[in-house]
């Protein structure tokens, strides 16, 4: 059996966690699994807890962390389990462990605290939190240390939030390599409905469109439909509860974003009349702004430049590319590798420093690299 690679986080034996004590973690599934990798790799103490004991095993198989015990005294409790058990699993280890911060790391913010208000608990030691981390398959099996890095990581604390309290839960993010980013939970969810949960269910739609397509048109998928669609793999039972609990947010979207789509269609039904195709081209012009505003890598408003290389499908290859980057003195901001099954090659995109994208791409092509496109093409 394997462990998730966790040399990622731990970066070596210098590192010493920020967060102290034992690290109780309720729900063991992809994003508590993730957590306790994580918390392991830089020596903390981590307990697991999952109302699934198949799942339980499973976490602490792999290595997230070690069982329960009654002597356990956590200093943080970070609740990972489904959005609606979110309130239920808060209310219950609050009144459990007296003495220990709680936070969870449920997708919406504002029910959940709803709820528990409700209730009438006690919340001075609860803040919710969001890692804006995650992967379209759940489960312990899917866990990886790596998960949060360079990743937003929400804190939603409140006024009589102790500052200890708060120092703790942006010690777990800063830990895990996440960018702790303090919000209001309406803020939160808010902004997530436009940039996560709209997002999923236009990806949902649009590969739901595939289902009945014929297999010859789907032969000819490239990268942009992959890359509008990976998430559509998502779980619906998890999805069904994160939509239900920021309907309206998603729904304002939604709104607006069906008027979008009315007036493209209109303008396509018509494309020679007058007015027609600038609307078309102001829809993609509007696409290309909007894109620009998202954050590059690790939360920079700086997004880097990229060259995509052609790389034979044969043993050593990549560890040549990389070779010859480090020769020519180039930093790789970012790597991903495309290769369609049956293709004699894959394409290498390698994200860059704009400063030297071009000196990157000549340097390449002088020693005999194919290169597809860049950022400047
Ligand atoms: N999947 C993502 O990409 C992602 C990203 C960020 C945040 N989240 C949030 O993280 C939370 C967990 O999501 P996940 O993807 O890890 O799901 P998951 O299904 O992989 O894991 C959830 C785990 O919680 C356990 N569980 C359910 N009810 C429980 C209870 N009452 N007590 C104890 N354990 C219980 C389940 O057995 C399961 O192992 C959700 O609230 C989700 O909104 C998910
Ligand atoms: O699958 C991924 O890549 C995700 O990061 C999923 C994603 C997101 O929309 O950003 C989805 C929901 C979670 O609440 C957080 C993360």
């Amino acid at each position: 059996m394997t462990s998730p690679d966790t040399s990622a986080v731990a970066g070596g034996d210098s590192l010493t966690p920020r967060v102290t004590g034992t690290v109780r973690v309720v729900g063991a599934g992809l994003l508590g699994a993730s957590v306790g990798h994580a918390l392991r790799a830089l020596g903390v103490d981590v307990v697991l807890e999952d109302a699934s004991p198949s799942q339980l095993r499973l976490a602490i198989d792999y290595g997230a962390g070690r069982a329960a015990t009654p002597a356990d005294e956590p200093t943080l409790i970070v609740v990972a389990v489904p959005p609606d058990v979110v309130a239920d699993v808060v209310e219950r280890e609050l009144r459990t462990f007296p003495r220990a911060v709680v936070t969870d790391v449920a997708s919406v913010k504002l029910e959940p605290l709803q709820e528990l208000q409700a209730r009438g608990v006690d919340l001075t030691h609860y803040i919710g939190s969001h890692p804006l981390a995650g992967r379209e398959r759940g489960g312990a099996i899917s866990a990886r240390a790596d998960l949060f890095i360079g990743r937003p990581w929400v804190v939603c604390r409140d006024g009589k939030t102790p500052a200890s309290d708060l120092a703790l839960v942006e010690a777990l993010a800063l830990d895990l390599g996440a960018t702790p980013i303090e919000m209001t939970p309406e803020d939160h969810d808010r902004s997530v409905a436009l940039v996560s949960h709209v997002p999923q269910l236009v990806a949902s739609l649009l590969a739901g469109r595939f289902t009945d397509a014929p297999d010859g048109s789907l032969r000819l998928a490239g990268q942009g439909v992959r890359d509008t669609t990976r998430i559509a793999a998502s779980a619906p039972e998890l999805w069904v509860q994160i939509l239900a609990a920021n309907a309206a947010p998603v729904v304002d979207i939604l709104d607006a974003l069906s008027q979008d789509l009315a007036a493209v269609a209109e303008a396509l039904r018509t494309p020679e009349a007058p007015g027609a195709r600038r609307e078309i081209a102001d829809t993609i012009r509007r696409g290309n702004e909007g894109v620009e505003r998202l954050p590059g890598k690790h939360g920079q408003n700086r997004r880097f430049a990229s060259l995509v290389v052609m790389v034979d499908d044969t043993a050593g290859q990549l560890g040549r590319l990389f070779g010859d980057l480090g020769a020519l003195a180039v930093n790789v901001e970012d790597f991903r590798l495309e290769h369609s099954p049956g293709a004699p090659f894959g394409l290498a995109e390698i994200a860059v420093a704009p400063s030297v994208l071009r000196d990157a791409t000549a340097g390449l092509e002088k020693r005999g690299w194919k290169i597809a496109s860049t950022t400047n093409d």
